[in-house]
């Protein structure tokens, strides 16, 4: 199996995730001939193709020599995506290392619709990553089909690390929901959580350049002692806390207002929603 840097990569769908993901391939040194992209929007596809690789608006073309695809379209176009894929590979001994970022969209609806006119799939990786891949401070799951090899894993392994700190395998399809109702949509609950701060502190008085940066370099702070801390979080919050101080009082009033419950519902909403795409697009 080649590495990363000698692997030949195609991305179906160059957005959001596609454009941090290969941002992060080509600060690993992963050479930009090695990767093409298939993207129908110009302004997506001028901006990748301004990065040195190689761009098209053909998904054929692009999988073509592809020792590894990744599949980085939104859900709803997953399917019509593979299906155009897998009739293209009728006559292709080798077929390539298939990654998917899509939510939802399970290891078997990608095995029936890659299937190749002569009945075979390729080995398929499903993968959620979140929007911190764009500075290489990604938090990955990962679940692989149970004929993916080691060397495979590795491989994937290695794209995944050219974007995230953290990379997790599960072992249960459905776990890949709850990691993408954790760090896949996680990004956005620190965000609303900083711009909610942000809002209390303005009417409180501060700026709101102030109130924000203060509030931002707050969670890039706290994150970094969670990931540098030998103490859990919960020891990391009693260490603020002091005896009917300040945290408390704030503390007090999440317990009061159901904060732990509302974490609950929505990572639980994020979950099920991942599921649900999964099973309605399925179909
Ligand atoms: N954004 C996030 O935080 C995360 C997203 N994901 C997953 O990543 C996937 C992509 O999300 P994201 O990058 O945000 O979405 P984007 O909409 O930014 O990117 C998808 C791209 O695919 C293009 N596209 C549409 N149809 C086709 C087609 N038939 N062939 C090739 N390309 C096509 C779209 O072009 P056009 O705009 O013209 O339609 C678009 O540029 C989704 O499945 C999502 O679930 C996973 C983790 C985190
Ligand atoms: O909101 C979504 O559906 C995608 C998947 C995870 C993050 N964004």
């Amino acid at each position: 199996m080649p590495t990363i840097q000698e692997s030949k990569l195609a991305f179906i769908g160059g957005g959001n995730m596609a454009s941090a993901i290969i941002g992060g391939l080509l600060s690993n040194s992963v050479p930009k001939t090695n990767i093409t992209v298939s993207e129908p929007w110009d302004v997506n596809r001028n901006k990748l193709a301004a990065t040195g690789v190689n761009t098209t608006t053909d998904n054929v073309a692009a999988a073509t020599a592809a020792d590894l695809i990744i599949i980085a379209v939104k859900p709803q176009v997953a399917k019509t995506v593979c299906e155009e894929l897998g009739k293209s590979w009728g006559d292709r001994k080798d077929l390539p290392v298939l990654v998917s970022i899509a939510a939802g969209i399970t290891l078997g609806s990608f095995q029936e619709w890659l299937e190749t006119p002569d009945g075979r799939a390729p080995h398929i990786v499903r993968v959620m990553p979140n929007t911190p891949a764009l500075i290489a401070e990604g938090a990955s799951g990962a679940i692989a089909s149970a004929d993916v090899t080691a060397a495979e894993k590795e491989l994937v392994n290695e794209l995944l690390s050219s974007v995230s700190r953290s990379i997790e395998w599960v072992d249960k399809e459905e776990l890949l929901d709850v990691v993408t109702g954790l760090s896949g949509s996680g990004p956005a609950y620190f965000f609303a959580m900083v711009e909610h701060l942000v809002a209390s502190a303005t009417k409180l008085g501060l700026s709101k350049e102030q109130a924000t940066r203060l509030a931002a370099q707050t969670c890039l702070g706290a994150g970094k002692m969670m990931t540098t801390s030998d103490e859990e979080p919960g020891q990391l919050r009693k260490n603020v806390t002091s005896p009917n101080g300040t945290t408390f009082a704030a503390l007090q009033t999440f317990e009061q207002q159901g904060f732990e419950g509302i974490v609950d519902k929505a990572v639980k909403a994020a979950t099920e929603r991942a599921a649900e795409l999964g099973a309605t697009l399925a179909k």
